[in-house]
């Protein structure tokens, strides 16, 4: 089953075409990567899923529902965005009371609470002040309000931005335990481990989706070959390196230059260099890939 399908969904600001039609497909119960440079689109695109923007052409089903029905779209879906949109003088249980309420029976809200607390790890929390939270925890509370209602399909735009690496590993286990229970988790993200973490991913650039597929997929399915080079002087390395005819990127990552060619034809150049060794290809090369030749292109 998926959790999103949209068929050429599109929005315009006056004659700018933010998001190119788009067709997309997310199975339930995952977490899907969604990523992009600034300005890609990407807000927009969750904007429209989540039933709060109209979308200026095509169609799309999130959670069941087209997207003709936001009211209907916007109760079963969650959002957070990096603000981590909460009210600081509510206490932590306060906050997830009062997004229940809206959503809830009044039957329900006190189980929902309580449910949401245990889940993201809130309850020794619960009666703290939203403003007496670390950043960590506060995007992590924010996540709770957007969860309370119990929805199917949870979008989080930027959620571990400014976090330190300790608060966003944590957040990302919490937001993989909202799989267990088949919650889909669409997320926005600049970083590449956090990419990594993705069981699916989507690169969207000006509008328009790049590649789509598995981490691994995508890794493997980009042409050309990478190299980690030693060199003693990292700069004049680079020099030489970037003087060879058919180097396509160059740069230097800690105390080597890594090298992406079309093929091995350069290999003994470059091991002339100093101690040379392939590499795999990561996600970022992935992404910088993609996004060369969509300039090119343009
Ligand atoms: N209300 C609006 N009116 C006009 N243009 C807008 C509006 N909202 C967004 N845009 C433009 O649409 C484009 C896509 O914006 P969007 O916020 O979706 O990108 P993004 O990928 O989320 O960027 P970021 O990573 O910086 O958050 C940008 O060029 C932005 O300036």
């Amino acid at each position: 089953m998926n959790a999103i399908e949209t068929h050429d969904l599109s929005r315009r600001y006056g004659q700018v075409e933010v998001v190119a039609p788009l067709s997309l497909t997310v199975p339930a119960g995952i977490v899907f990567g969604y990523l992009g440079p600034n300005g890609a689109g990407k807000t927009t695109t969750i904007r429209m899923l989540s039933g709060v923007l109209q979308p200026s052409g095509g169609s799309g089903v999130v959670a069941g529902v087209p997207l003709s029905e936001p009211d209907a779209v916007k109760a079963r879906i969650g959002y957070a965005n990096q603000a981590a949109s909460v009210y600081v003088d509510l206490s932590v249980e306060e906050n997830l009371r009062f997004k229940a309420a809206l959503y809830l029976a009044p039957a329900k809200v006190e189980q929902a609470v309580e449910g949401t607390l245990e889940r993201l790890a809130l309850l020794p929390f619960r009666q703290h002040l939203a403003r007496q939270l670390s950043g960590g925890w506060r995007q992590r509370l924010s996540i709770g309000t957007a969860i309370v209602h119990g929805p199917q399909v949870l979008f989080l735009d930027e959620p571990t931005a400014g976090l330190d690496p300790v608060a966003r590993r944590d957040l990302w286990d919490a937001i993989y335990a909202l799989t267990d229970t088949g919650t889909t988790v669409f997320v926005t993200t600049h970083y590449m481990d956090e990419a990594e973490r993705c069981q699916r991913i989507a690169l969207i650039a000006s509008g328009r989706i790049l590649a789509q597929g598995t981490p691994e997929d995508l890794r493997a399915g980009l042409p050309g070959v990478r190299y980690a080079l030693n060199a003693l002087n990292l700069n004049s390395a680079l020099k030489a390196v970037r003087s060879l005819p058919g180097v396509q990127g160059a740069w230097i990552v800690g105390d080597e230059v890594r090298i992406t060619t079309a093929d091995d034809r350069l290999e003994a150049s470059l091991a002339a260099l100093g101690p040379l060794r392939r590499v795999p290809a990561s996600l970022e090369d992935v992404f910088v890939a993609y996004l060369a030749r969509q300039e090119d292109c343009a």
